[in-house]
């Protein structure tokens, strides 16, 4: 099943929650609705399930318009961040409820009904607990059986809003990794909602970047990380240093750094802000014949593969701390402590012309 939102918009009074969306969702993709907390990713998801309605545009499902059919007509099923499961049920009966609901000539029978829960139970790796009852699970468990429960019914999308939010980040990055599984084998069409940039890049097979009621960008986890479109999504998808300068006929001066950026060839004399990832930053002992910029290590995190360091660059008023991120093999080479002096130098760096931070908006 595919989705596509044309021209869609949201206000509540005079607030714009939603502005003029567009969006394609492919058929057996996991997309991500990425972005700051109120941004519209649930309004967003509700008007695809027919829980909220637009003030404009249209949903469609399969190219057939169905912004106006109602949620039960939608055939989608839903994870939300706290899934009430019924409290008196066990967990067998909670996942066969939406069947066992349904009206008598669509209902299957007892043994139908008991062959495709004890299935979905296997499928999420809890049959095992068929006849708890819902306190008697972790949440993680909970989540799970919310998951089954809501693929009884055989949607033809899977909503899910926040699903692993309440849990604890072990039990988040199990499941998250187990979400992605399961969509393998299974192929629903399904949108997810998370603020968790870790989340979003992980499990999605796209990511669609929010920012107040609009989309920012649309790409694979790779295409939205390595290539961000503007200065939000660089900024709001991992760690990034950010530098002041300025841009002139395909040369940047960056912090006392020239840089070539012949991409901005055209640039007269701006204003710029410019962006480098902790693990673009090059880390040397002595200067090697080129620019660079001379910091000291304030501190020194190595946990694992990637030791991250702090830096500090400037005198007292105008200091301002870079992050690294170097491998642990470099690390021993460089033989760093606490307080030395090294050279820095961008390997790579997203420059944005006539940008001033404070025009970036959360
Ligand atoms: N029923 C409503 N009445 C008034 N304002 C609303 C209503 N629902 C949502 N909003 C507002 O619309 C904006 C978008 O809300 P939405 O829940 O879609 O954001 P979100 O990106 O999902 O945020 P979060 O990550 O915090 O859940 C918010 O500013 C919210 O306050």
């Amino acid at each position: 099943m595919s989705i596509e939102i044309r021209n869609l918009s949201r206000q509540f009074g005079s607030f714009v929650a939603l502005h003029n969306i567009n969006l394609q969702v492919n058929p057996g993709e996991l997309l991500a609705l990425l972005g700051p907390s109120g941004s519209g990713k649930t309004t967003l998801l509700r008007i695809i399930a027919g829980l909220e309605t637009a003030d404009s545009g249209q949903v469609l499902f399969n190219q057939e318009d169905s912004t106006t059919k109602h949620v039960r007509d939608r055939h989608v099923g839903f994870v939300f961040q706290h899934y009430a499961l019924f409290r008196n049920m066990t967990i067998f009966e909670n996942v066969a409820f939406g069947l066992r609901v349904r009206p008598r000539k669509e209902r299957p029978n007892t043994r139908e009904i008991n062959r495709r829960v004890t299935e979905l139970l296997q499928l999420v790796q809890l049959d095992w607990l068929a006849d708890r009852y819902p306190h008697q699970l972790s949440g993680g468990q909970r989540q799970r059986i919310a998951l089954a429960r809501a693929l009884a019914v055989e949607p033809s999308v899977l909503l899910l809003d926040e699903p692993f939010g309440a849990l604890d980040a072990k039990v988040r990055k199990e499941l998250r990794a187990w979400l992605r599984k399961l969509h393998n084998d299974m192929h629903i069409t399904s949108v997810f909602v998370t603020h968790d940039q870790e989340e979003a890049l992980e499990v999605a097979d796209r990511i669609v970047i929010m920012n107040r009621g609009r989309i920012e960008q649309i790409g694979t986890p790779d295409e939205v990380y390595e290539k961000p479109a503007n200065p939000f999504v660089y900024e709001f998808l991992g760690h990034v240093n950010l530098f002041h300068g300025r841009v002139h006929h395909g040369q940047a001066w960056i912090s006392g750094l020239k840089i070539d950026v012949p991409e901005h060839a055209a640039a007269e004399d701006l204003n710029a802000i410019a962006y480098v990832r902790p693990h673009d930053i090059e880390v040397s002992r002595a200067i090697n014949g080129e620019s660079a910029l001379a910091v000291h290590v304030v501190h020194i995190l190595s946990i694992g593969p990637v030791v991250r360091l702090e830096l500090m660059y400037g005198d007292n008023p105008t200091q301002h701390t870079i992050h690294a991120a170097i491998s642990k093999e470099h690390f021993r080479e460089l033989q760093l402590v606490k307080g030395d002096q090294v050279f820095i130098k961008p390997r790579r760096l997203a420059l944005f012309p006539n940008h001033d931070q404070e025009q970036l908006i959360y």
